[in-house]
């Protein structure tokens, strides 16, 4: 059995300075290809662009050799000549306009139709890939994985249909001063690769500062999520100066990287932006003395001064697109660190038949470790026979959560077997494992949204008759009828305006609401009320839909409700049995269980329950009377 790890090729293993260029251009090519057409559209419309913007200096050297000097000369101005003029200029500059359009467009819908390519697979993988692999990547360092890293993959595509246009404007140009003089022609050839070895340099040099900006923006976005998320506990604990101080060495540590980005930046900019400028004027003089020599008539001149200083400001998108190269290489490494993760978690084909009938569970010999190599649970045997209430007792750390993780499938055991109606966890369908089973965990998550969609998550068939059974099982129709709008109440994010304790019973409605065959609470009503909490497990015990129960517990009451007690130690299973013969005969468990129902009873004396209702006189009365 193979654990998921969840290992990825390493984000150290960073390319050598020289291969950059040659991995940037694959990672455009992967681009292109994910987005042929709005690529071919932009490519298309940035050649043509430049086609007529060659063109045009054709139309201008003509316009002066052919109407310009000659009126001069002749003192006299042909009106239909002029126009033809007028006419030529005007329809090129129109073309060039709209092919300018295609080419913006083309690029646009290219890079914002990868970002949303990668988006999607990034998220889905997430989704696929195992707790461990979550346990070991905090949440920050994961949207930026989603946003700044993703981004900055994609960042040359934006200049790229310029840049290939560019590209098809310098090929022609050579040919054109080829064809024009000979001369010309090795100003431009001096010219150009030294503007593409200046850029290929900027480009290595680039790497390692880009490498250390993309890490730092993750690093901030981890550390702040960090604190936005744990602010109650920042403010409570008066922490906010750690905190500020925390996150601001970060942030300046990313301030520092991108002004060293900047600092490069500003040493090749003059130069690579400077260089054209340098080209038109060299040309310009090149082209003085040729025409002085006869080597080339007036309009030759303007035309070949004309195509130099067009050409000085397009160039420079193949400086962008190679200036951004570094950063797009390590974004997407870090985009591959995440798509090229393992350890998912692989279903097989069988199927449990659709019943509603309890499951019966059955643990055989399991042993689970952690990816750090800790062993967590040994050689763990035990069943919950269908339609049975098992309770888990175990000191703190004995591998409580662990277990009810195995049994809910959502880690695989190291060792042994985790079985349902006979069938290997690992066996069965997704589908039928989570129309099977539901896990309720002490943390209820609860989405931004209303009642309603909280419990019924998109799944099938839950009418509102039946989410309300699931609420009246739960303990939570009360709370639920007086919201000022019921169902259709919004909870805000993560339940903000519910109390822990209505959390818990919305999330146990959420599961009961899917009426499961088996159900793992994990500590799952702690801020409810004891007697209330009582209740809601005899009622479970009860009902018509009864189902096969394994619950880590704490209370006395809760444990005694229990068919059989499942006593954990440092991952063993030292004790079985009714709860009344444990007492009796195991007596670290009656240590536990006592140790337990004096603390209960402290926190009960201290009205510490995170439950209104318990709280609250009038609602106490109310729900406990029954
Ligand atoms: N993600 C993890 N990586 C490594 N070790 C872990 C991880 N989660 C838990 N453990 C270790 O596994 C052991 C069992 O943990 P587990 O959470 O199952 O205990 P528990 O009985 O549920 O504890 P508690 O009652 O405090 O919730 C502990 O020693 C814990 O330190």
């Amino acid at each position: 059995m193979t654990l998921p790890t969840g290992t990825a090729a390493s984000l150290d293993d960073q390319p050598a300075d020289d291969r950059i260029l040659r991995q940037g251009l694959r990672n455009i090519g992967d681009m292109i290809r994910l987005e042929p057409k709005p690529f071919a559209v932009g490519a298309v419309g940035a050649m043509a662009n430049t086609a007529m913007t060659l063109f045009l200096s054709f139309v201008v050297g003509w316009v002066v050799s052919s109407i310009a000097v000659p009126a001069y000369e002749s003192g006299e101005v042909v009106l239909g000549t002029v126009m033809i003029g007028v006419a030529a200029l005007l329809g090129t500059s129109i073309i060039r306009f709209s092919t300018m359009c295609a080419r913006r467009i083309g690029a646009g819908v290219m890079m914002f139709g990868v970002q949303a390519h990668w988006r999607r697979q990034i998220t889905r993988r997430y989704l696929a890939l195992p707790v461990s692999w979550h346990q070991k990547h905090p949440t920050g360092t994961l949207l930026s994985n989603a946003n700044a890293d993703v981004e900055a993959a994609t960042r040359p595509l934006a200049p790229l249909p310029f840049a290939v246009g560019t590209l098809f404007m310098v090929v022609i140009a050579m040919g054109a001063f080829f064809w024009i003089d000979w001369a010309i022609a090795l100003v431009a050839l001096g010219m150009f690769p030294t503007l593409f070895a200046l850029n290929a340099l900027f480009a290595t040099k680039m790497a390692p500062r880009a490498k250390r900006a993309q890490e730092l923006r993750a690093e901030v976005s981890a550390v702040g999520h960090e604190s936005f998320d744990g602010a109650l506990v920042v403010k409570a604990m008066g922490r906010e100066a750690a905190e500020t101080e925390r996150f601001s060495a970060t942030a300046e540590e990313l301030r520092d990287a991108m002004i060293g980005v900047g600092r490069l930046r500003a040493a090749f900019e003059p130069a690579i932006s400077g260089l054209p400028e340098i080209g038109v004027l060299v040309a310009l003089l090149v082209g003085l003395a040729r025409f002085e020599a006869g080597a080339i008539d007036l309009g030759q001149l303007v035309t070949v001064s004309f195509m130099f200083s067009v050409l000085a400001f397009p160039v420079r998108a193949i400086g962008w697109v190679l200036g951004d190269l570094p950063g797009s290489v390590v974004g997407r490494r870090r985009v591959d660190h995440v798509l090229s993760a393992t350890g998912d978690m692989t279903y097989g084909q069988a199927e449990l038949p659709e019943t509603t009938a309890p499951a019966r569970l059955e643990f055989d010999a399991v042993a689970y470790a952690y990816p750090d190599g800790k062993e967590a649970l040994h050689e763990v045997t035990f069943t919950v026979e269908a339609g049975t209430t098992v309770a888990l007792v175990g000191a703190t750390g004995s591998g409580k959560s662990t277990l009810a993780h195995l049994a809910a499938r959502l880690i695989d055991p190291t060792r042994g077997t985790v079985t349902l109606d006979g069938s290997d966890l690992r066996d069965l369908t997704h589908a039928s494992l989570a129309r099977t089973t539901a896990l309720v965990q002490q943390i209820p998550f609860v989405f931004d949204d209303t009642v309603r969609a909280n419990l019924a998550l998109d799944r099938p068939g839950l009418t509102d008759d039946r989410l309300w059974d699931a609420l009246v099982a739960a303990g939570a129709e009360k709370f639920t009828a007086a919201l000022e709008q019921g169902l259709d109440t919004e909870v805000g994010e993560r339940g903000t305006t519910l109390s822990g304790g209505q959390r818990q019973r919305l999330t146990l409605a959420r599961a009961l609401a899917g009426r499961p065959r088996l159900l793992i609470l994990d500590d799952a009503t702690s801020a409810v009320d004891p007697k209330v909490e009582s209740q809601i497990l005899t009622g479970l015990k009860d009902s018509a839909d009864v189902a096969s129960v394994l619950v880590v517990a704490y209370r006395r009451a809760t444990i005694a409700l229990a068919d059989e007690v499942v006593f954990l130690e440092d991952g063993r299973i030292t004790a079985r049995g009714p709860h009344q013969e444990l007492l009796k005969t195991h007596q670290p468990y009656a240590d536990l269980v006592t140790a337990y129902e004096r603390a209960e009873a402290e926190r009960e004396f201290e009205g510490e329950f995170d439950d209104p209702e318990f709280n609250d006189p009038d609602f106490k009365d109310e729900e406990t009377a029954a």
